[in-house]
């Protein structure tokens, strides 16, 4: 029996001769905020997309509470408790802030959003949703459109969504970007309480909020893990400064 949360042994994902994951093996243990940082086009997103199931990998497994779940496609892995947070792209921009908050617990039952429109009236969904939207601060936005929240009122819908599901861990894909300086520090306190419901793996540029919130950092480049360790590990870390700190320190 393992107390990892999630595990990925050896990940591999080739495009055409492009190894944009390369033997990628990493942990998360419950509590912790573990952050995937990687300059642009280092294997982060398709990272990601193999462990939220979007994107199958060549070789390797993914592993969600000890089962592998290699196989399994998103919606199954959103219901044993994986929750990536929700590009604001695939917001419903007309419907509003509590009917997106639903999308959570509807993605987690593998059906499409708009054909479950009338489960609105479904009460416990509505609870999960509105506790979610309590929780990230959104709950008098319930009635509102979407599309009249600002950026950073749609980063905290994003999380409610990803909430509504109880997760077990969350997957999160650049949580601060575009929130400026007082929305990131708004959401880096929120993420802080966050991880005691549930641990998140974070890829996250902005390295203010990395070395805030981390209590790993693993760093990639060109695939692979070059380092791994604490705060003041990876700030050291003479090969991380070479490959991608240095020239934003
Ligand atoms: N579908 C695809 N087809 C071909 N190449 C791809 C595809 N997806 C990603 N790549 C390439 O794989 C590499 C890793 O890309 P990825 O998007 O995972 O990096 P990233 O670390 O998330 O970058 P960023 O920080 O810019 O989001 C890049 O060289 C990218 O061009």
């Amino acid at each position: 029996m393992t107390d990892l949360v999630l595990e990925t042994r050896s990940l591999n994902k080739c495009f055409g001769a492009l190894k944009a994951t390369d033997a990628v093996s990493i942990t998360l243990n419950p509590g912790e905020i573990h952050a995937i940082i990687g300059p642009n086009g280092a294997g982060k997103s398709t990272l990601i997309g193999q462990i939220s199931g979007a994107l199958p990998p060549d070789s390797g497994s993914v592993l969600l509470n000890g089962q592998d779940v290699t196989t399994l496609p998103p919606p199954a892995r959103a219901r044993l408790g994986l929750a990536r947070t929700f590009q604001i792209s695939q917001l419903a921009m007309e419907d509003t802030v509590l009917q997106n908050a639903c999308l959570g617990a509807l993605g987690a039952s593998g059906k499409p959003w708009r054909f479950f429109r009338p489960a609105l009236s479904n009460s416990a969904l509505r609870d999960a949703a509105e506790r979610a939207l309590e929780r990230v601060g959104l709950l008098e936005h319930a009635a509102t459109r979407t599309a009249e929240l600002s950026h950073g009122q749609r980063r905290q819908l994003e999380v409610a969504i990803a909430l509504s599901l109880s997760p077990r861990a969350f997957v999160m894909d650049e949580p601060m970007a575009g929130l400026g300086t007082e929305g990131s520090a708004t959401m880096t306190r929120f993420l802080d309480e966050l991880r005691r419901e549930a641990p998140i793996l974070l890829v996250e540029h902005d390295m203010d909020a990395v070395f805030a919130l981390a209590d790993r950092i693993s760093v990639l480049v060109y695939g692979r893990i070059i380092a791994s360790g604490t705060v003041d590990e990876i700030r050291k870390d003479q090969a991380v400064r070479e490959a991608y700190l240095g020239d934003a320190e």
